[in-house]
């Protein structure tokens, strides 16, 4: 059946992720493409999937004292999604939320179901959402209030307190900022600013690298500049590269590498003087390394299918100066831009990366020159995967130790920040209200 509305294409997207497991971001994409979505009804399409994903808990909670018996899923998720415009978007009024809603389900060939989320619908209208007040467990009220699974919080709490916790949950349903780095071998900082301001893009430098602008206002997408002088990347992820502190000639491995993001930043940073090998698991995820390389002209990059944990069979010990594990992990610090991963995760899938990430560090050891650094990296928030993984990892391999002059090449603006630690630098989402990443750099002593 065509899809006539973008509300209705919405829910099925949020039948897609919310009951298939599907991906967010890359089913709002083919949805866009395969359905001709105007301009302006794509806006609105990301805002209701993403919103109506994000508050999932909170919307169960919301329905809860007005549904008394089983619904389909397609009901439950129509009346979340009506439920959170009705909430959460000011701009749509209630009645054409309910109507809409109500076509929805007669246009599904539902007659009966009609009648039923039109009394839902008007009852919530009528009545108001419960308070999150009756909730007595602290942990279950920020839980649903946040919309984050209990586990997650209760985890969370331990190893970082209430407050952080409560500040990480609420930063993660705020809109994400939007970042870009420039290629320096292309254009300049002032170059690349005036051309933005120019075409109504309004930027600030980042405080993370010297390459970086966050955009304050404009569509980035739409630069004269993207994608050949200008790469979409989150400014805490590029922190990462520049802690590589890596220089033209070097040779590079980037172990776990697609799509490519660091990767091509580091290559810049190198004045693509010298050469890197990247590699990643499957060759499509490889190809975007190569194609990202090229649009951004970077020839140093080598790109090869591989697991990392057999690097050993391919490199000889002590042959490169930098190395970068920029691990597989849970991914609980791009919760903003993957919401469906909070709901995904289960708390043993951390032992089963943190485990996946100890052999790539493994592997990698003997590939390290004598005075060579190692960086680890994550996206997630999590001491297991993050902390203590490198504890463990010193504990075991008493020769090596967190560089002493990591910490003095951060950058100003990640001094103060309370996720430093012996072990490395915790970001929290809204430290720079940006993903959530953890890093560190190892060197032998
Ligand atoms: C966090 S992502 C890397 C992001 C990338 N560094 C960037 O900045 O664009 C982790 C990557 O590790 C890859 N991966 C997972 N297990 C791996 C393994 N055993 N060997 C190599 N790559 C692996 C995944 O396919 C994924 O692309």
């Amino acid at each position: 059946m065509a899809i006539k509305s973008v509300r209705e294409l919405a829910l099925k997207l949020l039948m897609q992720v919310g009951e298939s497991g599907g991906f967010s971001h890359i089913l709002i994409n083919q949805a866009i493409s395969n359905n001709d979505v105007s301009e302006k009804d794509k806006g609105l399409l990301t805002e209701l999937v993403y919103g109506t994903l994000q508050r999932r808990l909170t919307l169960e909670f919301y329905l809860k004292p007005f549904v008394k018996k089983k619904m389909d899923q397609w009901v439950k998720w129509l009346l979340y999604l009506s439920i959170y415009q009705m909430v959460y978007l000011d701009k749509i009024p209630d009645h054409a939320v309910i109507n809409e809603a109500v076509s929805i389900s007669k246009r599904n060939g539902h007659r009966g179901k009609s009648g039923f989320v039109n009394g839902v619908l008007r009852n919530v209208q009528r009545k108001g959402v419960p308070s999150f007040s009756s909730i007595n467990d602290p942990i279950e009220e920020l839980s649903i209030r946040t919309s984050h699974p209990y586990w997650l919080v209760n985890r969370w709490v331990k190893m970082y307190g209430m407050d952080t916790t409560e500040e990480m949950c609420e930063s993660n349903l705020k809109p994400k900022k939007i970042s870009a780095r420039i290629q320096p071998l292309k254009i300049n900082m002032d170059e690349a600013q005036s051309t933005l301001k120019q075409e109504d893009i309004e930027t600030e430098q980042s405080s993370l690298s010297k390459q970086g602008v966050n955009v304050l206002s404009g569509n980035v997408l739409s630069s004269s500049l993207f994608p050949e002088k200008l790469t979409i990347q989150d400014e805490t992820s590029m922190l990462v590269s520049e802690m590589i502190d890596v220089e033209s000639g070097m040779t590079v491995l980037d172990a776990c590498s697609a799509p490519g993001g660091k990767t091509t930043h580091i290559a810049e940073k190198m004045h693509n003087q010298g050469t890197i090998y990247a590699y990643d698991l499957h060759d499509k995820k490889v190809k975007l390394v190569k194609e990202k390389a090229e649009t951004l002209d970077l020839t140093i990059i080598q790109t090869g299918t591989l697991d990392s944990r057999l690097l050993g069979e391919k490199h000889n010990e002590e042959s490169f100066d930098r190395i970068l594990i920029d691990a597989p992990c849970t991914g609980l610090g791009v919760l903003r831009s993957k919401p469906d991963i909070k709901y995904h995760k289960k708390e043993s899938d951390i032992y089963d990366l943190a485990q996946i990430q100890r052999q790539l560090l493994e592997a990698v050891i003997p590939l390290l020159k004598q005075d060579g650094r190692i960086v680890y990296s994550t996206c997630t928030v999590d001491v297991e995967e993050n902390e203590n993984q490198i504890k463990q990892f010193l504990n075991d391999f008493p020769d090596f130790e967190v560089d002493p002059s990591f910490f003095k090449q951060l950058p100003d603006s990640c001094r103060q920040l309370n996720g430093i630690s012996d072990y490395g630098i915790q970001l929290f989402p809204q430290d720079f209200n940006a993903d959530g990443f953890f890093i560190t750099r190892l060197k032998r002593k």
